[in-house]
Order: structure tokens, then C-alpha cells, then sequence
């Protein structure tokens, strides 16, 4: 909670459907505390994109709520749109389609500090571009090259850089490892844990690996067919799910970490 006890992010008994489609979400709730990590697992399908939609503002529900520290989220109020923005960055699923291949990884991790009207002072901007790429174990001088020039665990970090630009509170990755080799998967699994340990930046991350949300989440969302089926500390969920659906996500794992 904040100072002022809100959650950063919460849904309230939200229904979703999209446009002339049936119902994707059924009472869903969920809330992000400040600093708090939390996965969100389930099949393909089950709607956990949606949900991150609705988080970001990209959607509004059907019925009940999404709210941004304590406020209900409006898509057409601009002034809360650029505070959500600035709090709360995605980070997507495939780091060769986020990144856009005609400007320099500079450029990009750059943007969201002038689209956000953060800063547009060159100086200011080259020093923060600098200290982002430091903190994701890249070295400065690939501000000047292109995303081409990257491995996709690169480019991953390039666009985690970008995502930490404003210095947001929270991160909402979608499957952020699932496009990467399996050999660079526990390099930026140990920089999301790094980011949450260290800078106290709350998580909510998508994956259908239980493997990855026991490694960075201190509680976890089990969602089926649009219904959240459970929830509750990782830790109690993978060693004593009480529902049939998370046990069997739980036993599909082959060798899931001690917890
Ligand atoms: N733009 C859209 N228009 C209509 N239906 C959609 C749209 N996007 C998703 N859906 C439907 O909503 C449901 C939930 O999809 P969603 O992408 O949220 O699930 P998911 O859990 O993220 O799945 P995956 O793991 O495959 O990404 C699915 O039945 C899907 O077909």
C-alpha cells in the first residue's frame, strides 16, 4: 500500500469482453501493492493479457473496476494517463518487435523521457541513457548502434532499460523471458530480481513457467478461463495449492527450485 494505504494498481470484480465477444473475464481481482511482486500464471487463452491490458489502461472493464492509486483508471483523463505512464512500464514478450530498428538503442531508451516530458536537455538525457545501459550490464557505447547489433537477451535489457527510464514503480512484463534462449533466460531473471531487491520496483509478471514466477514472485495469481482460481504467497501455492487447477500447473513442472 502507499503512505496513504492504496495499492499502485488494483482490479475489483472486473468483468472483460472485447468488443462483441463474449466475456474474457469473470470477477477478477487483483492488487499490486508498492514494491510488491506478484506472477500471474495460467494456459494460453486464460486472459492474462487482458488483464495487463486493463492494468495499463489499453482496455476498460465491462464491470468493476481498475484503479490507479486508489483512483478509478479513465482512459480520456490525460493527466492520470501521463502519471500511469511514468509509474507503471511494460515490458513485452519479444524484445525483436519492441524495439524499433531505425533508431539507435540510445534513442530508444531515450523516448519515454521526452514523450513523458521528463526531460529534453541533451546532457541530462546522454547521462541517464549511460546510467540505464550500466544497470542492465551493458556497456555504454551501445547507446550509438542499432537493436540488430543485439543478441535477444541484449535487446531484452535494452528494452528493460527503457522500461526503468522514468523510473517507474512497477513493471508489468508479459512473458519477458519466454522469446529468449534458455542459456540467456537467467540473466535477465537475475536483473528483474536485482530491480526488485534493490531498487524496491514491484513486478507483475506474466508466465506460463512456474519456474520463473517462483524465482521472482513473492505472491502469485492463478488464473483459468478468465476466473482467478487462486491466490496467495508462491511459496504456499507450489508446496500446498488448495485448488485442483493449480496443482496441476504446480505437478507439470519438471523440478521447480526449493521454495
Ligand atoms: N483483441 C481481441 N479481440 C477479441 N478476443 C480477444 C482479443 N485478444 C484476446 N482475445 C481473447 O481473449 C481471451 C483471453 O486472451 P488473452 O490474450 O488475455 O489470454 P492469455 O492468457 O494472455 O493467453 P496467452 O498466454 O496465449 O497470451 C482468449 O479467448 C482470446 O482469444
Amino acid at each position: 500500500m502507499t503512505a496513504d494505504g492504496h495499492a499502485t494498481l488494483e482490479l475489483e470484480h472486473v468483468d472483460f469482453a472485447y468488443a462483441r465477444g463474449a466475456d474474457v473475464l469473470h470477477d477478477v481481482s487483483l492488487s499490486l501493492a508498492p514494491g510488491e511482486t506478484v506472477g500471474l500464471v495460467g494456459e494460453s487463452g486464460a486472459g492474462k493479457t487482458s488483464v495487463l491490458r486493463l492494468l495499463l489502461g489499453l482496455a476498460a472493464p465491462t464491470s468493476g473496476r481498475a484503479l490507479f492509486d486508489g483512483a478509478p483508471l479513465r482512459a480520456g483523463d490525460r493527466t492520470q494517463m501521463r502519471s500511469l505512464r511514468r509509474a507503471v512500464q511494460p515490458v513485452y514478450q519479444d524484445p525483436f518487435s519492441s524495439l524499433d530498428p531505425r533508431m539507435t538503442v540510445g534513442q530508444s531508451i531515450a523516448e519515454p523521457l521526452r514523450s513523458l516530458g521528463i526531460t529534453r536537455d541533451r546532457s541530462r538525457i546522454d547521462a541517464r541513457v549511460a546510467e540505464l545501459l550500466t544497470a542492465v550490464d551493458l556497456d555504454v557505447d551501445a547507446a550509438s548502434r542499432y537493436p540488430d547489433a543485439f543478441s535477444g537477451g541484449q535487446r531484452q535489457r535494452i528494452a528493460i532499460a527503457r522500461a526503468l527510464a522514468p523510473r517507474p514503480r512497477l513493471l508489468l512484463a508479459d512473458e519477458p523471458v519466454s522469446a529468449l534462449d534458455t542459456s540467456v533466460r537467467m540473466h535477465v531473471i537475475e536483473l528483474f530480481q536485482r530491480l526488485a531487491a534493490e531498487q524496491g520496483i514491484g513486478m507483475l509478471l506474466v508466465s506460463h513457467d512456474l519456474t520463473i514466477v517462483a524465482a521472482l514472485c513473492e505472491r502469485m495469481t492463478v488464473l483459468r478461463a478468465g476466473r482467478v482460481v487462486e491466490e496467495g504467497p508462491t511459496t504456499r501455492l507450489l508446496t500446498s495449492p488448495s485448488d485442483a487447477y493449480t496443482a496441476q500447473l504446480v505437478a507439470a513442472v519438471p523440478r521447480l527450485p526449493a521454495v
